[in-house]
């Protein structure tokens, strides 16, 4: 009988129609109570010989039957529909704090894991909530008042009937915790299992690659082997906890059986009585019979509900206190000042006193070496994270006044890791404006140099794309992400590595395009390979979580330093002099 807070709080969200279910299983359970006392009736009237009402009674009955069978339809509707609703406001409650938490949050926690949660554990809860609660509330409800009328009838049934209901109800409290333990070992080897086989799957090329598919189908296969001790051991001590209540069921219902016949004999019961006893003990123990089958369509509910919890409350990395709109009447500038930040305990910071300002409406680049802070730049200017020290303005305000979802929708950003949905080219444009009309797509497509290659495609703009666009190369999938980017019309663009993919010459030629289609936007340019960041009006160069120069390409170059090195290095790789930055 475990009622877990968090289970107790998703009723909540269907708390109408939860209760419809339920008063409508307390209907179902009042036809069985009338079929029980028609048919004490009935019995009685053969004992005495008096059939001239028993065509009536065993009408009653059938009445009764049908009446259970129409109620019950209408109630299993009910709770699905419940069930339903605690679903999808509970999916959705918990995606919209997922996107609260940010990309920050996905760092810590697999995303195998986080979908086990949204889909079986809220699968789950449905069967508790819409099945295990309305029945738990009748078992609390009828047992108690069917003693209280085989009180009167007959009250030394009682003396059978109650240690039963107690031994039925109370005996397997002793074995909730284990119950608990139990469930929680499980649930997380089957969230570990679902992590595992996501991973393998995406990660299949890799492991492909590096001929380690083998090993991993023996990982998975071990896996799945504690995945099978888990549950044979939640099974056992649910068993015990069934086989605990039938017994107590069985128990109760003979003794109160030999109680009311002994009663008769001793004639201090007339028949009717007898048969009542006999009758409507066997309907005290139907509700924890039913909730004992009901149990185990709840208990994965039960198991879920601590990971369904953890995710509800996971805190963000970065609070949502600020209040201003980022709709900025002109594009704005960017300012860092003094940012430094470290991830966690790692030691060196992996910024430190960063210092630039990304004018309004010009092109600014960001260089340095791999791990010289790029990205994090990035992560703190959209607030996935918080700088321990400095600030960092858009407009002339501090980041941190913005409305976190208002701020990522005037930021549009185009990163190293695209990601394409399942679905049509044009529904996968216009994630990023939902109205944009056919030749605004072909407009955003073709200056990010895609337009020529979707065209081509038998089904153009219709084409569905694989999942996460495998259905197109890396450079492909890059350039449709910057499409995209393109047709959210934000006042500031970035493109951190946006373009990685994509070959040099390509590259060199499609970040001009940009630049140039970008028209008055601001834009932060985050770049690995230099000859995309030539044209920009300003190049900021980090070097270990410091900036190191700021500049123009002719002044850094003349300057010599970090930038210099760079170019040197893309020299010596054997870049052609178009993609690389030969002056
Ligand atoms: N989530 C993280 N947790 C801990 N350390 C991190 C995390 N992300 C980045 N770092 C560390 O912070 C430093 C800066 O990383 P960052 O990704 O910003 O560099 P970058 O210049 O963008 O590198 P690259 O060009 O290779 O993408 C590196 O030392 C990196 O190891």
């Amino acid at each position: 009988m475990i009622v877990h807070p968090e289970l107790r709080r998703a009723a909540r969200h269907a708390r109408r129609r939860l209760l419809t279910a339920t008063f409508l299983q307390g209907a179902v359970t009042l036809t069985h109570l009338a079929q029980a006392i028609l048919l004490a009736l009935s019995l009685a009237a053969v004992a005495r010989g008096d059939t001239r009402q028993l065509p009536l009674l065993l009408a009653a009955v059938l009445g009764s039957v049908a009446a259970r069978a129409g109620l019950g339809y209408v109630q299993r509707r009910a709770a699905t529909r419940a069930g339903a609703e605690v679903r999808v406001r509970l999916r959705d409650e918990l995606l919209a704090h997922l996107g609260r938490l940010g990309p920050a949050h996905l760092t810590g926690a697999r995303a195998g894991a986080v979908r086990t949660t949204l889909v079986d554990g809220v699968e789950g809860v449905d069967a508790y909530v819409s099945r295990y609660l309305p029945q738990l509330l009748i078992t609390l409800a009828v047992p108690p008042a069917l003693l209280a009328v085989i009180a009167v009838i007959e009250p030394v049934a009682l003396l059978g009937l109650v240690p039963a209901l107690l031994l039925a109800l109370a005996g397997p409290r002793a074995w909730d915790r284990l119950l608990a333990k139990r469930g929680k070992e499980h649930w997380d080897t089957y969230e570990g299992l679902g992590a595992d086989y996501l991973e393998a799957l995406q990660g299949m090329p890799a492991l492909r690659a590096a001929g380690a598919v083998g090993r991993a189908r023996e990982r998975l296969e071990r896996r799945s082997a504690a995945l099978h001790q888990a549950t044979v051991a939640k099974l056992r001590v649910s068993l015990v906890d069934t086989g605990l209540t039938d017994l107590a069921v069985q128990g109760g219902t003979v003794a109160a059986a030999l109680l009311a016949c002994w009663s008769a004999a001793a004639g201090s019961t007339a028949a009717t009585g007898t048969y009542l006893v006999l009758l409507l003990a066997s309907e005290c123990f139907r509700p924890v019979r039913d909730l004992s089958r009901e149990w185990h369509a709840g208990y994965l509910g039960v198991s879920a509900a601590d990971g369904l919890k953890a995710l509800r409350t996971a805190e963000a990395a970065v609070p949502d206190d600020g209040t201003a709109p980022a709709h900025w009447p002109r594009p704005p500038q960017l300012r860092f000042d003094s940012v430094e930040f470290g991830y966690g305990d790692t030691g060196e910071p992996a910024l430190g006193g960063v210092t630039f300002t990304a004018e309004a409406g010009r092109t600014t680049a960001i260089v340095g070496p791999s791990g010289a802070g790029k990205s994090t730049l990035v992560a703190l200017l959209l607030r996935h994270r918080v700088p321990q020290q400095g600030l960092i303005t858009v407009d002339g305000r501090d980041v941190a006044a913005y409305r976190l979802d208002s701020l990522r929708q005037g930021i549009a950003v185009v990163s190293q890791e695209t990601y394409l949905f399942h679905a049509t080219i044009a529904d996968n444009l216009r994630l990023a404006r939902p109205g944009a009309a056919d030749d605004e797509l072909v407009h955003a497509a073709r200056t990010a140099g895609i337009h020529h290659e979707i065209a081509a495609l038998p089904e153009g703009y219709a084409t569905v794309l694989g999942e996460r666009g495998a259905t197109l190369s890396g450079g492909q999938r890059q350039r449709l992400a910057l499409a995209r980017a393109l047709l959210a019309d934000a006042s500031v663009l970035v493109l951190d590595e946006a373009t990685s993919s994509v070959d040099e010459r390509r590259e060199a030629d499609i970040v001009r395009e940009l630049i140039e289609a970008a028209g008055d936007r601001t834009v932060l340019v985050v770049a690995h390979r230099l000859a995309a960041v030539r044209h920009a009006d300003r190049i900021v160069v980090l070097n270990g979580g410091r900036v190191d120069a700021i500049g123009t390409h002719a002044t850094l170059i003349e300057a010599g330093g970090v930038y210099a090195e760079l170019v040197e290095a893309g020299r010596t790789h054997g870049r052609t002099p178009e993609g690389d930055l030969a002056a």
